[in-house]
Parts: structure tokens; C-alpha cells; sequence
């Protein structure tokens, strides 16, 4: 590989090498998911074991697809200069590590079975993320919809593409809609709580759609079929791995993903945790989207 470079002023060296490796492995972890998806019964090793877990369930291909892509990235990309923060190895990982990978200014963060719940129970609606950060902000993503048979890839400053297996790759963007009552809302089927029903009750979307997984939805925006996705945390949060390479693949195909308040995500910052509201939207209403539902939730919380 050769040599990735900080230019300074968000603009790095490199960049379309790294990503054509993130495409490579997120088509491998795809065609793993895939497997288990579709139950080869007359293999038992692709049964698919659920596990409960306090954030929710992990299957035997959650497991698979984060061995694969962390193996694979590793081959590449070496772990005494890359940190690497998943969602299925996050947990197991030592204080110590953990405070390291803080320091560490590249850092890939994946999602190897975004939407386990949707997976389970068979809606097509589940993604892989797979994205490199640095100094906490996404330079490449890749966001794949295994159902959908659909890769989305982004480089910061090169635009979002999408591909099929067998298609070219080809830029896309974001719709044009650009008054809020003519605004379609995707957001999640399972994670919403009374007072984020009650945001989103207040919003006057034209629809309100729910889809699973962070990537399926913001993909359904850069699809054009939907204009805005609305994240509210309650009890618990989204996380790192949930939104790092969505956002990343949405920003460069024209469209906006912030706080309410207007300021980036931040990743690999000590707390994985999304806490708070956060927009994701086109981009044409996307001030006047965050100020109506901070207002809204003011009231709500009087
Ligand atoms: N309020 C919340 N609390 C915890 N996790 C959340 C969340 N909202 C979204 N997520 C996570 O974001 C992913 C997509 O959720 P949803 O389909 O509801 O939008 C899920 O990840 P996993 O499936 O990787 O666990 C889910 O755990
Ligand atoms: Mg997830």
C-alpha cells in the first residue's frame, strides 16, 4: 500500500487506495452475512446462534463478519499504526487498550451486522459499516446492503458511489427536496421511546417511514427515497460503529449529519456513545430541521 498522508486542511494523500480495500472486504463480510441469512440448513456451522445481550442480540454472523473484516484490514492495514474499534471486540478490549486507541489518530470503526434485530427477523433491513477516522472524523466509509446487493463508498472530498457485484461504480447524491412539508423522515422501527415519538409526531414530514439499521436508512436517503433521518437517545444510545461510515457516505453525496445543535459527531473520542439528538438530512432544510426540533423537545421537556 503506499504511504496515506496528512495534507493538512481535511485534504489526506492515499485515500483511493484505502477505500478499494474497504470495498474488497465489505463485499467479503457481505457474502458471509448472506450465508447465515439465508440458512444453509445442510451446513451446520452456518446455523444461526442468537445470543441476548444486554445491547441487544449478537448472532454466530455478527461473529463471522467482524472476524473477517478485522482480519482482512488488519492484513492491510497494520495495527501497530491502525487502532481498531468494532462493535463485536469493543467490550472485551482492556482499560489500558481502550485509553490507547484514544491516541491513536487512524482508527477504523466497524459495524460488521448493523440492524442484528432486522436480520433476525428477516426484513432485508441489516448493513455493514466499515469506516476509517481520523483525529475523530471519518475520511473513507464504505456502507454495504447485502439485500440490496448495493455498496455505497465515500472518500472525504471525493464523493459517494454506489455499485452493484456486477455493475460499475457510479456517483450519487442526495435528493432536491427543499421545503420541509415536502420531506420524507426515515427512522428506527425498534429504538424509539415516548419522547422521541412525540418529536417526531411535531415534525411536519409528508411521511414518516421506519426502516432498521443506521445504514439502510441513510442509504434510502442517498437513494432518493427518503429525505431525513432523526436519531434521539433514551436510556441507552446509538454508538461509534452505528453512525461513523453512514455519515461519511451521506455528507459526501451532498447531505448533512450533525447534532440538533449544528456541531460534527465525533468518534474514537473515550465515550462510545451517540448521546442526544442528531439530523441527518439532504441538506437543504437541514438548519431550520435542527432549530424546529430542539424547540420541540424544549417543550416536551418543560
Ligand atoms: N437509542 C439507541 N440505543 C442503543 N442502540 C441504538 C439506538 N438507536 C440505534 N441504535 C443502534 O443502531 C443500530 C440500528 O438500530 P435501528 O435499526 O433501531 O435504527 C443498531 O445496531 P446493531 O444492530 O448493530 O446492534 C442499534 O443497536
Ligand atoms: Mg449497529
Amino acid at each position: 500500500m503506499s504511504e496515506l498522508k496528512d495534507l493538512g486542511e481535511g485534504r489526506y494523500e492515499g485515500l483511493e487506495e484505502i477505500v478499494a480495500i474497504a470495498r474488497s472486504v465489505g463485499w467479503g463480510a457481505a457474502d458471509i452475512l448472506q450465508s447465515y441469512y439465508r440458512g444453509h440448513t445442510d451446513d451446520s456451522s452456518l446455523e444461526l446462534k442468537i445470543e441476548e445481550k444486554k445491547d441487544g442480540p449478537v448472532t454466530a454472523a455478527d461473529v463471522a463478519a467482524n472476524h473477517y473484516i478485522l482480519q482482512k484490514l488488519q492484513e492491510a492495514f497494520d495495527p501497530e499504526t491502525f487502532g481498531y474499534l468494532s462493535e463485536e471486540t469493543y467490550k472485551s478490549l482492556s482499560e489500558q487498550t481502550k485509553e490507547s486507541l484514544v491516541n491513536t489518530p487512524w482508527v477504523w470503526i466497524i459495524d460488521p451486522l448493523d440492524g442484528t434485530r432486522d436480520f433476525i427477523n428477516k426484513t432485508g433491513e441489516y448493513a455493514i459499516h466499515i469506516a476509517l477516522v481520523h483525529q475523530g472524523r471519518p475520511i473513507v466509509a464504505v456502507v454495504v446492503w447485502p439485500e440490496a446487493e448495493k455498496l455505497y463508498s465515500a472518500t472525504l472530498g471525493g464523493g459517494t458511489f454506489v455499485e452493484t457485484p456486477e455493475g460499475a461504480k457510479t456517483p450519487i447524491r442526495v435528493s432536491s427536496r427543499d421545503a420541509i412539508a415536502n420531506l420524507s423522515l426515515v427512522a428506527s422501527r425498534t429504538h424509539r421511546d415516548e419522547r422521541f415519538n412525540q418529536l417526531l409526531a411535531q415534525l411536519p414530514f409528508k411521511t414518516k417511514h421506519y426502516v432498521g439499521s443506521v445504514g439502510c436508512k441513510i442509504a434510502t436517503i442517498i437513494e432518493q427515497q427518503a429525505d431525513v433521518y432523526i436519531s434521539l437517545s433514551g436510556k441507552s444510545a446509538p454508538k461509534d460503529w452505528d453512525m461513523a461510515a453512514p455519515e461519511l457516505i451521506l455528507t459526501e453525496a451532498g447531505g448533512q449529519f450533525t447534532h440538533f445543535d449544528g456541531t460534527p459527531l465525533m468518534y474514537n473520542q473515550g465515550d462510545i456513545n451517540q448521546w442526544g439528538g442528531l439530523m441527518a438530512s439532504n441538506g437543504f432544510c437541514h438548519q431550520e430541521l435542527c432549530t424546529q426540533a430542539s424547540a420541540i423537545l424544549a417543550k416536551i421537556d418543560a
